[in-house]
């Protein structure tokens, strides 16, 4: 079976607490949800490989961590993705406003054919949310990204999320085009 390698990162940050990107990934590759989880550290590396059609596609999920004392870090783990997963708290403006920040600084700093997909997460909290969904659609509309609600806690749209990465056409393009780089350099 056909095999298809795909850097992605995670990023997105609050000020005080996490918008659940360590979560996310927790859930996606091992179905699993810790309310206390800790704050990452630096970056988390972990891979998943998920079928698609005949083809299987392996996940190599950079988790930066949220905490401004890391932001400087964050190139690393963006250069050369394929894919960024941008979350933000559906529960927290301000999330969402840091949600923008990150996707200026990937457009000005980050690979040029890179997916862009934005994770409204704790969809679960829905009754105190501050970010309506209609926002993030539009907002996404605006700049080309995939966007679905998520909640790590209940296993909502997770699947989804990844699903929409790898059928996005600019994501095939992205990696067909790292391809050529590396065996140019072969
Ligand atoms: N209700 C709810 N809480 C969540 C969800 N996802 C994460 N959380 C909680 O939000 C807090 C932060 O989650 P993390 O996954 O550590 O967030 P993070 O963005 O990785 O944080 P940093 O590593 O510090 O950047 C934890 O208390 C989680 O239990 C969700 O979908 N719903």
């Amino acid at each position: 079976q056909k095999q298809k390698t795909k850097k992605c990162c995670i990023l997105g940050k609050l000020f005080d607490t996490g918008v659940g990107k360590s979560s996310i990934v927790c859930r996606f590759v091992q179905d699993h949800f810790d309310h206390n989880i800790s704050p990452t550290i630096g970056a988390s590396f972990m891979t998943k490989t998920v079928p698609c059609g005949n083809e299987l596609h392996k996940f190599l999920i950079w988790d930066t961590a949220g905490q401004e004392r890391f932001h400087s870090l964050a190139p690393m783990y963006y250069r050369g993705s394929a894919a960024a997963v941008i979350v933000y708290d559906i529960t927290k403006q301000d999330s969402f406003h840091t949600l923008k920040k990150w996707v200026k600084e990937l457009k000005e700093h980050g690979p040029e054919n890179i997916v862009m997909a934005i994770a409204g997460n704790k969809c679960d909290l829905s009754d105190i949310r501050e970010v309506p969904m209609k926002d993030a659609k539009e907002y996404a509309e605006s700049i080309g990204a995939i966007v679905v609600e998520t909640s790590a806690k209940n296993a909502v749209n997770i699947e989804e999320l990844f699903q929409g990465i790898i059928s996005d056409q600019a994501c095939c393009r992205g990696h067909t085009f790292d391809l050529i780089i590396k065996l140019l350099k072969t």
